[in-house]
């Protein structure tokens, strides 16, 4: 019968190309609800399932399916029940690795761009209130000499360090936040002697420019939380490029309206695409549609990255980029 795919969503090029060279495919009109999905999965027809970040895999669809593995088209699968998973032999592949840069692009954008205010400063022009130059227009805040604080300090976190380092900030980290562990001066590799391990309460309380670059999971969802809000300098600003739920996002309405700190740049949200009430409506913050890996040389390579995978797991492979190791049955 040959291998047979399911793709939740078209996937740019070569992705459907690879996949229709190594068998059938199938991809959706459009993103299935959960119980589409699950359905899909327990039908007997695929081999694999391609699937977005936006795809929930949890554990009662995992029970149900009956597929090889699952491809995630993204680095971060905390969209699936990983541990579910591997229970039920289904092998999970992601796409680490191709995305670093572009997504530390965006949260040196979203620092550069929450410095200097400029949602704000584009409104300013399109609205016709550019009336010429003042001394006292729209004036930010520096960038460098700014103490950036990094949670994590994986792939992305260190791309975002490199970056801040030539902007000519002051780099500290926590690399698994809220518990610590030393770095090596080994690990820091090109970072040693450049950027400075702290505990996550000094993290937290230095920061000029807070960014968070951890997985979300269980113990890290909120945690950037009204009581570690209230930690940070008053003229501080949260940088998430990670997962949304990484912050408790009514919570840090609260503290934008309140000045409990002075800005936020955002590329997730809690409840994507919906925004906390109030969100939308605050000057200090500028927000992205998660956008993060979005060029078209990344999306190519993790259509690439994320074929390979499924080809490999339908093919009885260990797919290139494997989140775990299910125990053969
Ligand atoms: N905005 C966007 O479009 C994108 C968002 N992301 C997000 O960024 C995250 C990080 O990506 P990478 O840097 O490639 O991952 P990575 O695995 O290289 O780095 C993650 C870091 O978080 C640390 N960490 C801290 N607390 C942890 C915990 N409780 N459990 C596990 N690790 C913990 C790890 O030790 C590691 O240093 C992804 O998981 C994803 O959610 C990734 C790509 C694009
Ligand atoms: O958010 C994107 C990802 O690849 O993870």
């Amino acid at each position: 019968m040959g291998n047979h795919f399911l793709v939740t969503t078209a996937i740019p090029e070569p992705g459907l190309q690879l996949l229709s060279d190594a068998g059938r495919v199938t991809v959706l009109p459009e993103p299935p609800d959960y119980g589409t999905l699950a359905g899909l999965c327990a039908s007997g027809d695929f081999d694999v399932v391609l699937t977005q970040l936006r795809d929930v895999v949890d554990a009662p669809l995992l029970a149900g399916a009956r597929v090889k593995g699952v491809s995630n088209y993204a680095v971060g699968y905390n969209n699936i029940d990983v541990d579910a998973a591997t229970r039920h032999g289904i092998l999970i592949g992601n796409t680490p690795g191709v995305l670093t840069d572009a997504t530390a692009d965006i949260a040196m954008l979203l620092i550069l761009g929450t410095a200097r205010r400029v949602v704000e400063a584009d409104r300013l022009v399109r609205d016709g209130k550019f009336l010429g130059w003042e001394p006292e227009l729209l004036l930010g805040r520096d960038v460098s000499g700014a103490v950036l604080g990094l949670a994590g300090f994986g792939r992305i976190a260190r791309a975002t360090a490199r970056r801040a380092l030539g902007f000519g900030m002051d780099v500290i980290f926590s690399p698994r936040p809220p518990g610590d562990r030393p770095v090596s001066d080994e690990e820091l590799g090109e970072f040693a002697g450049k950027v400075r391990q702290v505990p996550w309460t000094e993290l937290v309380e230095s920061s000029d420019f807070l960014s968070l670059h951890v997985p979300l999971n269980e113990q890290t969802r909120h945690l950037v939380d009204a009581r570690v809000l209230a930690r940070m300098k008053p003229d501080a600003i949260l940088i998430n490029t990670a997962r949304g739920p990484v912050v408790d996002e009514a919570a840090l309405v609260g503290a934008l309206r309140t000045g409990v700190i002075a800005g936020a740049g955002l590329d997730v949200f809690e409840d994507e695409p919906r925004l906390a009430a109030g969100l939308a409506e605050l000057p200090n913050t500028v927000l992205l549609p998660h956008v993060g890996s979005a060029t078209v040389r990344v999306r190519s390579e993790m259509a690439r990255l994320s074929a390979l995978n499924a080809i490999a797991i339908a093919e009885g492979l260990t797919p290139p980029h494997a989140v775990n190791q299910p125990i053969p049955a």
